[in-house]
């Protein structure tokens, strides 16, 4: 499982080449995304938007995670696998070690956490226990009630300055990659620049080191308000395969995302 490595990934942002990366719940799906040549694997807390009907992420459990990972591993030959800890469950260190260490036992190669410098330590006490770390910055979906709703972050120059500080410090403490969800192009570029570590960008521009989509929402099927920086790759293609594809080319020819995907 998970023949590419962390490693494998840090030398694709040094190249220059593109980062395709999904969400998936199950097997069947997984195995099909990992077949397409997708480079990283989610296994997302949208699960309690997309699979189990919330309306935000909030609900989500440990166990839900653990489940949905395990799950997810079966179906994964080579994509790097990675978990979201739920909501609340790294509000301390010693819960992060223990839900992490969870997640990392079912099948996950990383944790993704979301948050500031506040989980800098955090960050060091899983790297110390052989638990890879990313980073989730601008809008973190479980902070949606702090922020009043799933609003762009980061227009504003000092919010701005906030999020490009908290990655810096992120870094530092060993986070191995970033993912920055819907801010405007330019923060995102300034990030990606800054860091040596991947940044992974969804609502964030072109000029991250790669992508990451909803799987839901990659192939149309998202009811509901479906986000602006989505696309439906099944749309041109007719099938599933050939989206995922599809995507994958498009992330790495720089076609997906477009100005029409971007906030400025
Ligand atoms: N289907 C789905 N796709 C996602 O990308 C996603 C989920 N679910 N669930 C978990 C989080 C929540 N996410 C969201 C949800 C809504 C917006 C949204 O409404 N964005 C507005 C921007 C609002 C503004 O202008 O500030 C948009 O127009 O896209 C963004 C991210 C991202 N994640
Ligand atoms: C949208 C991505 C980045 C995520 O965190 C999730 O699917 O839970
Ligand atoms: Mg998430």
């Amino acid at each position: 499982m998970s023949k590419i490595s962390l490693t494998h990934i840090q030398k694709m942002k040094q190249n220059g080449e593109k980062i395709a990366m999904i969400t998936a719940y199950d097997a069947t799906f997984a195995r099909l995304f990992d077949d397409e040549g997708v480079h990283s694997i989610l296994v997302g807390d949208s699960l309690g938007m997309v699979v189990q009907g919330h309306n935000d992420t909030l609900p989500v459990t440990v166990d839900d995670m653990v489940y949905h990972t395990a799950n997810v591993a079966r179906g994964v030959q080579n994509a790097l696998l990675i978990a979201d800890l739920p909501f609340m469950s790294y509000s301390d260190i010693q819960s992060a070690c223990i839900n992490a260490g969870r997640l990392m036992a079912a099948g996950a190669r990383m944790v993704k956490i979301e948050g500031g410098d506040w989980l800098c330590e955090t960050v060091k006490q899983l790297n110390r226990n052989g638990v890879p770390v990313c980073a989730h910055l601008g809008l973190t979906p479980q902070s949606v009630h702090l922020f009043g709703g799933f609003r762009i972050q980061g227009r504003d120059a000092q919010r701005a300055e906030e999020i490009y500080h908290h990655a810096l410090a992120l870094q530092a403490a060993g986070a191995q990659m970033v993912v920055l969800e819907c801010v405007p192009e330019q923060l995102a570029e300034r990030i990606t620049k800054a860091l040596r570590i991947p940044v992974i960008g969804i609502g964030a521009g072109v000029r991250t080191d790669g992508q990451v989509l909803v799987m839901q929402d990659a192939i149309g099927i998202t009811s509901g308000y479906v986000p602006k920086f989505s696309k439906n790759f099944l749309a041109e293609t007719g099938d599933i395969r050939k989206a995922i594809r599809l995507y994958v080319e498009q992330v790495a020819n720089g076609q997906f995302p477009a100005a029409e995907h971007t906030f400025n």
